[in-house]
């Protein structure tokens, strides 16, 4: 299979060449620039010292034959972008947050940004793969999720789509590493400023906020209003999203338990760890695995869930090979089955 690659010298591409690299059925991949066609990838990406395709042209890409296009760059450039090979019926797997809303005038408060093609965003089949899987297989063009709402809907759907917990209580304190800000570099990740220090950013009002409530809705059937906020770590991957919601009922932690290991016993990529287990970032480093735990606390009648990934991959490039997977029948775990990375 040929697979496309734009916005590959970003960190989203960088990872989604990584993948592709080492995939069993991807004999071929194309590298395609908006701003170094013509070079080297490995001239700026030292990593891969002594790989020698050149980046191509998004103009070449108009005439290439692939099997598959990814594309990683930042968002408002696929809603202009992709719209002809959609429309062309190549496979299109989007990271960008462009066609995730359903409800434009969302889009436009969120992003600030000018909506997409509505008819293009009803064809976009949300990627979050272990909950959308059937409808993945039939999909043409897959809206791969972000990588908080990634982390935080892998973690509380189950919940919630069982009833264990109140919706309208759920408040996700979420931390990054500086990878999620992309390869561009910002004030806010200027060494002097970001190590050895935390920060807080969008307060309430980080566009990944309908993304989750929108998913929620539609895969577990209730409206939420979320509190939301996301923190910037000096480490280079890794989320960890801390969740906090009112326990519906009298629930124990084997309810919660049995909920979670009934939804995900078959999954490859969640590993559920004993309640209150020490999760820690690293230990999903370079993986496609997302981590979950939890902790009842009897004293206030509510749960905290943790969810740990890589924002790289399960949040990004991994989660959109295993999206590709699904597409085109292959194994989920084609291509994605190295340990994590450690220490
Ligand atoms: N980093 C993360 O953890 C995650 C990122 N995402 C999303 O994935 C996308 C990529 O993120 P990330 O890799 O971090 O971002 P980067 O800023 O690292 O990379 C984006 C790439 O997009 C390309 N690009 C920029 N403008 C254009 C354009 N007009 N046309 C075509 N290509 C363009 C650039 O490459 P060139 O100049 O060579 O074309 C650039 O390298 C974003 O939409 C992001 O929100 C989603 C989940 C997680
Ligand atoms: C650390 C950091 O800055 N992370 C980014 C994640 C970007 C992202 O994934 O954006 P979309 O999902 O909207 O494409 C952020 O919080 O905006």
């Amino acid at each position: 299979m040929r697979a496309g690659i734009i916005g590959v010298t970003g960190y989203g591409g960088l990872e989604l060449f990584r993948l592709l690299s080492g995939h069993p059925e991807i004999k071929q991949v194309f590298l395609y620039s908006s701003s170094k066609e013509g070079t080297l990838l490995s001239e700026d990406a030292q990593h891969i010292y002594g790989y020698t395709d050149q980046l191509r042209s998004l103009e070449q890409l108009e005439s290439d034959k692939l099997d598959i296009l990814f594309s990683s760059a930042p968002s408002g450039v696929s809603t202009k972008l992709l719209p002809p090979y959609i429309e062309r019926k190549m496979k299109v797997i989007d990271l960008a947050g462009d066609y995730r809303l359903k409800n434009a005038d969302a889009y436009q408060k969120w992003y600030g940004k000018e909506a997409p093609n509505s008819l293009l965003v009803n064809e976009a089949v949300y990627g979050l793969t272990e909950w959308n899987k059937h409808e993945i297989q039939q999909a043409g063009f897959i809206a791969n999720p972000g990588c908080y709402p990634t982390a935080t809907l892998l973690a509380v759907l189950p919940l919630l789509k069982e009833g264990l917990i109140h919706a309208d209580s759920l408040i996700i304190d979420a931390k990054s590493g500086m990878s999620g800000a992309g390869a561009t570099p910002q004030k806010a990740s200027h060494f002097a400023k970001a190590n050895d220090s935390m920060s807080i950013y969008k307060m309430n009002k980080h566009q990944h906020i309908p993304e989750i409530e929108q998913t929620i809705q539609t895969l577990a059937n209730v409206e939420t209003n979320i509190t939301f906020n996301t923190h910037l770590i000096p480490m280079t991957r890794g989320i960890m999203a801390t969740i906090y919601a009112d326990l519906s009922k009298d629930i124990q932690s084997s309810d919660v338990s049995e909920v979670l290991h009934e939804c995900y016993g078959n999954k490859p990529f969640i590993r559920i760890f004993k309640e209150k287990a020490d999760l820690f970032t690293k230990q999903v480093y370079g993986s496609n695995y997302c981590d979950l735990t939890f902790g009842i606390d009897e004293r206030t009648k509510r749960i905290t869930v943790v969810s740990v990934i890589d924002n790289l991959v399960k949040g990004a490039a991994g989660q959109a090979v295993q999206n590709m997977n699904v597409i085109f029948d292959f194994d989920e775990t084609e291509g994605l089955s190295q340990s994590p990375l450690f220490p």
